[in-house]
């Protein structure tokens, strides 16, 4: 295996996981994408970043897409050499749109642009190596195939499969001011969780798939949920707090990912936008990204 080109662009979308009941298994590709170009160059490894995160990242080896390269180059059986990155992004970090699972599917994948044989690092791989490294594929399914997904983890590594997704469907993001990184909010989760609740959210998983594919009356009862959201209301109050107002308004609002972002599986007026907005929430209107990483 060798290099086969010295540049390479990546886009790559935001995610928002979980959608509710599916923890771990459900994600939406969000049409906020981050933008990175690789060269492979004879000097050492440097980083330019803009937009989100900038000035905040580590601009060497230590930056996360160049880890998630790596890691592509390494499986691929590709010599390594200097990376020259350009990041341009505009997913917001620890804010549980997926930015992580971005910058390591966009890191991959530039590693498939680099190498002579790209099948080494088809998805199943890139679906794999992003899993391994997140440690949960609900964020890299949606990155890396686009649309709506369940992903699932079998002895022979992660899986994902497309869910059929309304063509009316328009989810509306929430983003707070502050962050709340994802190991964090993972942290608070316990081990265990009552059978009864793990059969209320099989239900609402099972109705989610229904309401998304066109069934908008179920929506409000698929968007349930008993297995992550309550653990981590106190490490996100406001949060907690406007899912609970927007629910009791008749929209169907999550936290987004592990939080601090919510998700409205609905196109939210203007009036509770702007309101929002004046308490210190950017609104965002996404829409969905219908195809996931490529390459350009
Ligand atoms: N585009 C990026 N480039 C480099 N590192 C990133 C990028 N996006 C996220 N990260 C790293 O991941 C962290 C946020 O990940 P995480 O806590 O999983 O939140 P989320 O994925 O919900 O935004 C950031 O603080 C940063 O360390
Ligand atoms: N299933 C994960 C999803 C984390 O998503 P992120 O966008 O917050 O990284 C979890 O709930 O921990």
């Amino acid at each position: 295996m060798r290099l086969v080109r010295d540049l390479v662009r990546v886009r790559v979308p935001a995610t928002s996981a979980n959608l509710g009941p599916g923890f771990d298994t459900l994600g939406l590709a969000l049409g906020v994408w981050d933008e990175v170009s690789v060269r492979a160059v004879a000097g050492e490894t440097t980083v330019r970043v803009t937009g989100e995160g900038a000035g905040q990242l580590p601009d060497d080896e230590a930056h996360l897409v160049v880890r998630a390269l790596r890691t592509g180059l390494e499986h691929a059986g590709a010599p390594q050499a200097g990376l020259e990155l350009v990041c341009h992004n505009a997913i917001p970090h620890g804010r549980g749109m997926g930015s992580s699972a971005a910058a390591v599917v966009a890191g991959l994948v530039a590693a498939r642009g680099l190498v002579s044989e790209p099948a080494a690092l088809d998805d199943d791989a890139v679906l794999a190596l992003a899993t391994q490294i997140e440690g949960h594929p609900d964020n890299a399914a949606p990155a890396l195939f686009g649309g709506a997904t369940a992903a699932w983890v079998d002895a022979d590594g992660p899986h994902a499969a497309a869910i059929p997704l309304d063509d009316a469907f328009t989810p509306t993001v929430l983003v707070p001011a502050d962050q709340l990184l994802t190991h964090t909010a993972r942290a608070v989760l316990p081990g265990e969780v009552p059978h009864r609740d793990a059969a209320f959210n099989v239900a609402r998983t099972a109705l989610l798939v229904l309401a998304l594919g066109g069934r908008r009356e179920l929506l409000m009862a698929a968007t349930q949920d008993r297995l992550h959201q309550h653990y981590r209301a106190d490490a996100m109050r406001g949060t907690t707090e406007a899912v609970r107002a927007l629910r009791d308004a008749g929209w169907p609002a999550v936290v987004s990912g592990a939080g601090p972002s919510v998700l409205v599986l609905d196109d939210l007026d203007d009036r509770t936008a702007q309101a929002l907005t004046s308490h210190g929430w950017r609104v965002l209107r996404p829409g969905i990204a219908r195809t996931g990483a490529y390459l350009y």
